[in-house]
């Protein structure tokens, strides 16, 4: 009898935690298995479960860059502080109509106690943040921030006080009260990864709803995460549309979103209406279980909400005024109007990237940040070594102003222009000029001889600004050439030319000469293990990682060609795995004996990994950086106290090339 009693209390206490546990965020964070075992070899099994918990949550404070060549933080300071308080506001009224417009349950204010914007108002940050971003700041080489308790406060580090940090707060518990009548929906991964980020939830992220949601209801939030699958994959176990019954017994994925409440919102349209419409805010959060605020477009080209590692990453490669930099995977230019800014956009800023609307991200960005150091071109970076002469060597490589140019035409045998090439041609003096214009026109005649063209114009040369119009036969050879810059800058009589529409074009390069940037950026596309908030890792596979490294060290010998002697090429990746990071090290250095491993300012990362690990096809050993190396990179742990992604940067010295490299397999 008392064995049956302390049974039954015994489940009555397992059944009131887990209730109580249900309705939190408590993510566990699924990986590959194989990827997994890897991880703990490479961190241990304890550093490794802290990082993976520390990915399922966002940063507790946002980070911003001052566009320092436009204003000041302080005067950011005090707009952003106003937008805040006038986004309080704005948060009063909306809760008064939705009141006034009957909603029995709407929140009240006293519910909403530990949000952000009470925060605002008492001007003093919640202490409910485990980790402390500032903590860095306190170290002796870095002067003690004086304002520590206010909601934005300026980096205390050497030379980056124009970096905000605006505090967030979080985990708040969710005050949903009787949880029998819960009204509820479920969203996507991807919508509850910028949920937490601060983003509102548009239509297209909801998966499902409660029946009878009506617009101005109060509903719990949950998000759908990829479970295994029976053929051993992951898939979400719901369909859109889907109604949530609520009740354990009869709603089958009550057990699946236990523990996976994010926060808590209005219903800003009907379930019929989420389910019918393509777009538009369904859900406005009023309780966030992480409150970051957002300050998507707000003082566009005045500040840049950024990461911190990344920022630290512009100044770590440390560009000097009028130097010619590459930014070899740039969209959507994040590092490269920070490199721009650093360098007081004096010099000369190329930014690549093999996406066309990226780079057109990248070119909207350095308008609205008044950048005309940047010129952004759409270009594989595997490809980006030009061998052939000035002449194909693309416009990208030429400036903006003055110089000469030259211009010419080709036609094929049915006497079609085929291809009008004009070129800007700066730094050549005359005589240089001449010379090459002797060289192409000996080329020309050529070419007509041996029949591949039937006829050409002769070579003429001219002063750039006065470059004659010449008509495009089409589009194909436009781009080609790289013309729409010539385009911009000398109006076309025949109306505005396709980069003035709406479905602008942006140039393609044909790559750069060897050795010519003084400081390589390389910003390598990678696994991405290291953003948060992340709330799957399952779809990165031994293979996949290991494709990613190949590919990154085909990116670094494609630098390593570009970048001159004397130069230096910086390496970053936002992924915790050693094997895009310390390994692409150890390759770099092994392969190429005239490059070093340079110390970085500011370092406020931790070491790089020394030793080995069996490489991902289980075929030899990888090593990874050897003793002594470890202080010279930088990586940044996400479960350590600053608070940051997963990211990891290293420094390199270019010296003499002899270009002796040593073969690595
Ligand atoms: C990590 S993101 C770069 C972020 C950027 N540096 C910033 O700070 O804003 C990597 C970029 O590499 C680009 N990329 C991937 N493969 C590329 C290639 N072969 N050539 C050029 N860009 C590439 C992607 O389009 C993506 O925009």
């Amino acid at each position: 009898m008392k064995r049956a009693k302390a049974l039954l209390l015994h489940q009555t206490f397992k059944m009131d935690h887990r209730h109580s546990e249900r309705y939190t965020y408590n993510p566990t964070l699924h990986w590959n298995p194989r990827v997994e075992d890897y991880f703990i070899k490479a961190y241990g099994a304890e550093r490794f479960s802290k990082i993976s918990e520390a990915l399922t949550r966002p940063s507790c404070y946002s980070c911003i860059r001052v566009n320092t060549l436009k204003t000041t933080s302080d005067a950011i300071i005090e707009k952003l502080l106003a937008i805040l308080q006038e986004a309080r506001l704005q948060c009063d009224i909306d809760e008064l109509n939705i009141r006034s417009n009957g909603s029995s349950t709407a929140m009240t204010r006293d519910a909403k106690q530990g949000s952000y914007f009470d925060e605002l108002k008492c001007h003093q940050v919640s202490n409910d943040c485990e980790g402390d971003p500032l903590q860095f700041s306190q170290r002796e080489d870095v002067p003690n921030a004086s304002s520590q308790s206010s909601l934005i406060t300026k980096c205390q580090l050497r030379g980056l006080d124009y970096v905000l940090f605006v505090k967030g707060s979080g985990p708040h518990k969710m005050p949903f009260g009787d949880t029998s009548s819960l009204k509820e929906v479920i969203v996507s991964r991807k919508c509850a990864e910028a949920v937490l980020r601060g983003a509102k939830i548009f239509v297209p992220g909801v998966l499902a709803c409660s029946a009878h949601v009506e617009k101005g209801d109060t509903v719990a939030v949950s998000v759908a995460i990829e479970q295994p699958n029976l053929d051993k994959g992951w898939a979400v176990g719901i369909t859109r549309g889907t109604v949530l019954q609520g009740q354990q017994t009869v709603d089958p994925q009550y057990f699946e979103r236990s523990g996976l409440y994010i926060g808590q919102g209005i219903a800003m349209m009907s379930r019929a209406g989420m389910f019918r419409v393509s777009k538009g805010v369904a859900i406005e959060m009023i309780n966030r279980v992480f409150d970051l605020p957002s300050f998507n477009d707000v003082l566009e080209g005045e500040i840049f909400l950024q990461n911190l590692p990344s920022i630290i990453t512009a100044h770590v490669l440390d560009p000097q005024k009028g130097e010619r930099i590459l930014d070899m995977c740039a969209a959507p230019g994040g590092k490269t109007t920070a490199i721009a800014i650093l360098m007081k956009d004096e010099g000369e800023v190329v930014a690549v990237d093999r996406s066309h609307n990226k780079v057109l991200e990248i070119k909207k960005l350095a308008k609205e940040m008044g950048l005309s150091c940047i010129s952004a071109f759409k270009l594989d970076a595997l490809k980006a070594v030009c061998r052939k002469n000035g002449l194909t060597d693309s416009f990208s490589q030429q400036c903006e102003n003055g110089g000469l140019g030259l211009a010419y035409k080709l036609y094929d045998t049915t006497e079609r222009m085929r291809i009008s090439v004009r070129m800007k041609l700066c730094h050549l003096t005359i005589d240089a000029m001449r010379s090459m214009i002797k060289l192409v026109n000996k080329n020309l005649e050529l070419m007509e001889k041996q029949k591949l063209v039937s006829k050409t114009n002769k070579v003429g040369v001219f002063a750039a600004n006065e470059l004659p119009q010449v008509e495009v036969d089409n589009e194909e050879t436009n781009e080609m050439l790289d013309i729409n810059k010539w385009k911009n800058t000398q109006k076309l009589k025949n109306g505005p030319g396709r980069s003035q529409s709406t479905g602008e074009r942006v140039e393609l390069s044909k790559g750069f000469s060897p050795n010519s940037f003084d400081r390589i950026l390389l910003d390598a596309p990678c696994s991405a293990l290291g953003l948060r908030p992340r709330l799957f890792a399952g779809e990165e596979t031994v293979e996949s990682l290991r494709n990613h490294g190949k590919y990154q060290r085909k990116m670094f010998d494609q630098a390593i060609q570009l970048v001159r002697p004397g130069g230096v090429i910086v390496y970053s990746t936002c992924t915790i795995n050693p094997g895009e990071n310390e390994a692409l090290v150890r390759y770099a250095l092994d392969k190429y004996n005239f490059l070093s491993l340079a110390p970085q300012i500011p370092r406020i990362g931790g070491p790089g990994i020394v030793g080995s690990c069996d490489s991902l096809d289980g075929q030899s050993v990888k090593e990874w950086l050897r003793p002594g190396e470890e202080e010279l990179v930088q990586r940044f742990d996400p479960s350590s106290p600053i608070d940051t992604i997963g990211f990891f940067i290293a420094k390199f010295n270019v010296g003499q090339k002899d270009m002796t490299v040593t073969a690595i397999h």
